[in-house]
């Protein structure tokens, strides 16, 4: 038992107030009033001056084992999201071999708890191998521990193998998780449609190759009633159906990453792959469209989509590399930096969308700070300066745009289950 001292946290009324925090047997079990004397016999871990939050929630993480480990693995998955605040996150079934069968639902359990410092929750994949020809066996992989189904990294091309999909999830009572891209729309394109592509003389991914799964798959969660969530979108014209199917009732939520709220294709420096993502970054007005729809709740989550590649593979060019960037360890820096220091949005905005949010629309017993509720949570220095440097990434990956940038709100301690997983000390 110990108790984390003097921390700055939001109270259920959403005003910060200063607070003992009590743990014990990985539970918090009491938060006191700071005039409350300490007692003498019991550890402190002093928070003065720091935010708490409650451990952040990462709903859309690759971390890549089994299979391509030289991009990424469980031990280090985990660290990058332990040193960015992150306590909880799902992991992409997009491996070698996929996340497709109950036994390798049960490697990453098992790797998790040998090797992992964080809560690690799976996908299993819609298809087998995610080729999207043959569902797989959802009651076997629901019955070894997976939180959803989906194919990230590709798109459902059939529209009745998703709503066979969305069926039998429902069933089980289970989330469909979808990345959305439309093949016919998209072939060998790297980055979006529109300033950037004409520049540099490139095919361009448009904004419906996402939105027309987006508004085919709102229609098969309406015909089967299935718990509907969109991956990283990035357009407007997504936004525009989600928000109207959320109004009629259809059992719909989504996600936005840092870089489509704080990037666009004009910012995208050069022929970079550090730049190239899937979705790719998309024009100011998406950009736009995607903060007010995350500002309104019509997107329910932010997520990083943290896809770390190797520099060998990123240094293919922008046509070639693979798509993906890293995202843990600079996520709730970016956000906060950019929307919060500028007064844009509340910090209980933001903190509300990376833990409450996942909490209730994964239905996750965790992302509170409350007397019963497991203590996983993350210690913020809101004051300190410092550029990102991706070579002290925890993360294999140091695929990211974000380089050199100046951000506030850096974590310097992150608990899970009442253990100290990281600190900046250690
Ligand atoms: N987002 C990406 O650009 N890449 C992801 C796949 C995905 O999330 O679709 C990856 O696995 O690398
Ligand atoms: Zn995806
Ligand atoms: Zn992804």
């Amino acid at each position: 038992m110990y108790i984390l001292a003097n921390a700055q946290m939001f109270n259920n009324q959403g005003e910060l107030v200063n607070r003992h925090i009590w743990i014990e047997d990985g539970i918090i079990s009491r938060i006191t009033d700071v005039e409350v004397e300490l007692p003498e016999q019991v550890e402190i871990v002093d928070a003065a001056g720091k935010f708490v939050s409650p451990g952040f929630i990462d709903m859309h993480v690759h971390l890549r084992e089994p299979g391509f480990e030289h991009k990424e693995t469980i031990a280090t998955g985990t660290r990058s999201a332990a040193k960015g605040g992150f306590t909880t996150i799902a992991c992409m079934p997009n491996t070698k071999p996929v996340i497709d069968t109950p036994e390798t639902v049960q490697f990453i359990h098992d790797k998790t708890k040998s090797e992992g410092i964080v809560k690690v929750l799976p996908y299993g994949a819609i298809t087998k191998n995610e080729l999207g020809r043959e569902l797989t066996d959802f009651e076997g992989l629901k019955e070894a521990g997976v939180i959803g189904f989906t194919d990230d990294g590709v798109g459902v091309q059939s529209a009745q193998m998703m709503k066979d999909a969305m069926a039998r999830a429902h069933a089980l009572d289970m989330p469909v998780i979808a990345h959305c891209e439309d093949d016919t729309l998209v072939k060998g394109a790297a980055v979006t449609d529109g300033a950037f592509a004409r520049k540099y003389g490139l095919k361009g991914i448009p904004n419906e190759s996402e939105a027309i799964h987006v508004g085919r798959d709102i229609l098969l969660s309406e015909a089967t009633g299935v718990h509907y969530h969109v991956c990283h979108v990035s357009t407007e014209q997504s936004i525009r159906l989600i928000r109207q199917a959320k109004q009629i009732g259809i059992r719909v939520t989504a996600e936005v990453c840092p870089h489509h709220l704080i990037l666009s294709d004009e910012d995208i420096p050069g022929l970079d792959a550090n730049w190239k993502m899937n979705p790719p970054l998309r024009s100011p007005r998406d950009v736009e469209a995607c903060i007010e729809a995350i500002e309104d709740g019509t997107i329910d989550i932010l997520v990083t989509d943290h896809a770390p590649h190797s520099a060998e593979e990123k240094a293919r060019g922008m046509e070639l590399a693979p798509f993906g960037i890293v995202g843990l360890e600079t996520a709730f820096p970016l956000m906060y930096t950019k929307f919060v220091s500028t007064g844009k949005w509340s910090l209980e905005l933001l903190v509300k969308r990376m833990t409450a949010d996942p909490a209730r629309v994964f239905r996750l017993n965790t992302g509170r700070l409350e007397e019963g509720a497991p203590a996983d949570i993350a210690v913020i220095d809101l004051e300190t300066e410092r550029e990102v440097n991706p070579e002290t990434f925890a993360s294999k990956g140091r695929n990211t745009p974000f380089t050199d940038w100046k951000l506030k709100g850096w974590p310097v301690m992150t608990i899970v289950d009442g253990r100290i997983v990281w600190s900046e000390q250690v």
